[in-house]
């Protein structure tokens, strides 16, 4: 197993705001490694500290061989960056966006790069498409040619499915395995669980803090959860009559199913059943979910900026 990424202690301050605690991590080569996290709990930054795009106040590490403290300018040559927004031009066609990227990069070669970008990304038939035109699963799969052009042995990816329909989040996932097998490891921020599952490992991140890291199923384990779902629930009352039973550490709504968990198995599922049955409601165990996970994560976690 090659690592190619092994960091530890990151802090990053931004005035008197601890954005990033005492980070340590570590993410195979050719893996695809999710950041989760609630809004500005740290994902973007740790993600830019990783890969030398900003420096730790504190903390060190290696990064694809390079020290991410004295070698920041080598690792930044080897990483792809595709951010939140759609940064290239819409006044260009797809190939020309293309050609001027790979002329930004100084790169030899510069027509047999874009043109290999343009095939293996499924964008040769469109390539004189002007980028404004495009749909935004089109300008994301562009944003993603434009970031693998010089080859990079990173890839970063800042919430890269945000506003983009089903079937092309399905299409640019292949196409992010396809990366991480051909060798290339892939550090993705994500508020999407069924994107957080098509990772081979992720972090939780809350309020600066690491929570939890590992495979999907290993984070849901960790919690030591046990989940019911209670359905056909048209009242909302019936959710916080729930989370005041013995047992219940929280109950989460999907429609009309209430999942409900808690640690302790047997007071739970003896409150619920006689619960539900008093009620006339259906019950069934299930198991936990990686958004019960999360949610059970949150639950200790305090912000320090709210007191
Ligand atoms: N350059 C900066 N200067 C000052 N504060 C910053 C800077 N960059 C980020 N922050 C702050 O650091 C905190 C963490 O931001 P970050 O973008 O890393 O979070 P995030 O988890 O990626 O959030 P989101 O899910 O909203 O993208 C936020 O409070 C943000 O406002």
């Amino acid at each position: 197993m090659t690592l190619a990424i092994d960091v530890s202690g990151l802090n990053k301050r931004f005035g008197d705001k601890h954005v990033v605690r005492d980070l340590s991590l570590q993410v195979r080569q050719g893996e695809i490694f999710g950041f989760l996290g609630p809004n500005g709990s740290g994902k973007t930054t740790s993600i830019r500290m990783l890969c030398g795009l900003l420096t730790p106040d504190s903390g060190q590490g290696i990064c694809l061989g390079y020290d991410v403290i004295r070698q920041s300018a080598d690792i930044k040559r080897q990483v792809g960056y595709m951010t939140q927004k759609f940064s290239l031009w819409d006044d260009l066609t797809i190939a020309e966006n293309l050609e001027f990227v790979a002329r930004m990069f100084g790169m030899p070669n510069r027509q047999q790069a874009v043109d290999a970008a343009l095939v293996e990304l499924g964008l040769a038939g469109r390539r004189s498409q002007l980028a404004g035109t495009l749909s935004g699963g089109w300008k994301q799969r562009l944003s993603l040619a434009a970031c693998l052009l010089h080859r990079p042995r990173l890839l970063l990816l800042d919430e890269p499915t945000a506003g983009v329909d089903p079937k092309a989040r399905r299409d640019f996932w292949e196409e992010i395995h396809r990366l991480s097998a051909a060798g290339i490891t892939i550090l993705v921020s994500t508020h999407y669980m069924d994107e957080a599952e098509r990772c081979h490992r992720l972090a939780y991140l809350a309020y600066g803090s690491l929570l939890a890291a590992g495979t999907a199923e290993e984070v849901i384990a960790a919690q030591r959860l046990h989940t019911w779902v209670v359905n056909g629930v048209h009242d909302p009352a019936v959710s916080s009559a729930l989370l005041a039973l013995p047992g219940v550490e929280q109950v989460a709504t999907f429609g009309l199913t209430l999942h409900v968990s808690g640690q302790d198995a047997r007071l739970l599922s003896a409150q619920l059943a006689q619960f539900c049955q008093a009620h006339g409601l259906n019950l069934q165990a299930a198991p936990p979910s990686l958004e019960d996970a999360f949610i059970h994560l949150m639950r200790d976690a305090r912000d320090p900026f709210q007191g």
